[in-house]
């Protein structure tokens, strides 16, 4: 287990270290267009099984979408302070 923040850094050094065995290394290599289109999908798929599904599989998919939406965030190089500041 691991927080959102830990998680942002442990992508970020992947990234950093162009990991070739790193799945968030292939997907930054996609790009941001393909990047979004998995938010959007994680963002429905967490809808669906918060309407639909139990809650654990909710937070499964909500987990999915923070994880995208943190390699979204590295893509366009913005650190997590330039999103708190939001907040
Ligand atoms: N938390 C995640 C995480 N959540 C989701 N995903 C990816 O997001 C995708 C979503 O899964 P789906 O259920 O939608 O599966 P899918 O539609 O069959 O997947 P695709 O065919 O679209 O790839 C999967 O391909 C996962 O690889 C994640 N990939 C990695 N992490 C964590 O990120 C860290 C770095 O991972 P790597 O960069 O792969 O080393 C590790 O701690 C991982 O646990």
């Amino acid at each position: 287990m691991k927080t959102f923040d830990q998680l942002f850094a442990e992508l970020s050094a992947k990234a950093a270290a162009a990991d070739p065995d790193s799945g968030t290394v292939a997907a930054l290599q996609a790009g941001v267009h393909a990047i979004g289109k998995k938010v959007v999908e994680e963002a429905a798929e967490s809808w669906m099984a918060a309407e639909h599904e139990g809650a654990d599989r909710a937070a499964e998919e909500i987990s999915q979408l923070l994880y995208h939406a943190q390699v979204l965030m590295i893509a366009k190089g913005l650190t997590l302070d330039d999103v708190y500041r939001h907040l």
